[in-house]
């Protein structure tokens, strides 16, 4: 493998692909504790043994609640613009499933730049991502991996989509304990950028992945 694709210095930005952009820090704080309450609520109508009333009178608060937030709503596609503390500009999608911050069915993940190179993140799965008795599910740890090898790529100035995924599933993965999520570029040719990650609970790695990302097309590329 060669290493022959100069980082792009800039991340293109979204807005020139005619994608609104929300900057995170707009984000009502309401907003980001209804998400954590909503994501909580997910876990406790997962879990419950309640009896007939309580869900149903819980079913007719939800119901209102939904009624009450229905109305202007982000299209599809609206992105978010995220400003780590080293100054590293990251964007995706609003919902992003993994990561995003006003999706209730995401974790969410968040990566930072690691001392080592590349980046790392943490997150707790709960009851919601379950596959085998007390596990993360397989498809997740999938999903957790992609989006944090996908970030790794971007936070190297190559945003892109990813064509080939592998994860070997090394040890069980435990819900509701801190998993740490690492990932890096390994190498580079054309447009293709290979990434590698881990997935580890106390230090013992339970899922690793590689990937092919393939590079976004940018203004001035020459399509090479
Ligand atoms: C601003 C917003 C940011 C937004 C940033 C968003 C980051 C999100 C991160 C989350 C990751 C995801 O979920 S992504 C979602 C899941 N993935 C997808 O939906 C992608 C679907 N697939 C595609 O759209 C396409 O196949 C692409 C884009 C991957 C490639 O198409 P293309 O652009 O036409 O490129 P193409 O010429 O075919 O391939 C380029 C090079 O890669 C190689 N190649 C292509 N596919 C493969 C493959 N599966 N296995 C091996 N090699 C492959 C080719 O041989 C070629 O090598 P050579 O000739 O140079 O040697």
């Amino acid at each position: 493998m060669t290493v022959d694709a100069k980082p792009v210095a800039e991340l293109p930005d979204p807005r020139d692909f005619g994608l609104s952009v929300v900057p995170e820090g707009e984000i009502p704080a309401e907003l980001a504790s209804l998400v954590d309450e909503v994501r909580s609520l997910v876990d406790t109508v997962a879990h419950t043994k309640a009896g007939s009333r309580e869900l149903a009178a819980a079913r007719e608060a939800v119901a209102a609640a939904n009624d009450r937030l229905k109305g202007d709503r982000h299209d599809i596609g609206t992105m978010v613009q995220q400003v780590w503390p080293d100054g590293r500009v990251e964007y995706g999608t609003l919902t992003n499933v993994v990561s995003g911050p006003t999706n209730a069915a995401a974790p969410p993940l968040r990566m930072e730049t690691a001392p080592e190179g590349g980046l790392r993140g943490e997150v707790v799965l709960n009851g919601t991502y379950q596959g085998p008795p007390g596990l993360v599910h397989g498809g997740w740890l999938a999903a957790l991996l992609d989006q944090a090898l996908g970030s790794a790529a971007g936070a190297e100035g190559m945003p892109g989509l990813t064509a080939n995924l592998d994860v070997n599933y090394r040890n069980p993965t435990p819900l509701n304990a801190p998993l740490e999520i690492t990932a890096r570029v390994s190498g580079t040719e054309r447009r293709k950028v290979f990434v590698s990650g881990e997935v580890r609970h106390n230090g013992q790695v339970t899922a690793e992945g590689t990937a092919l990302m393939v590079r976004m097309n940018l203004p001035g590329d020459g399509g090479a």
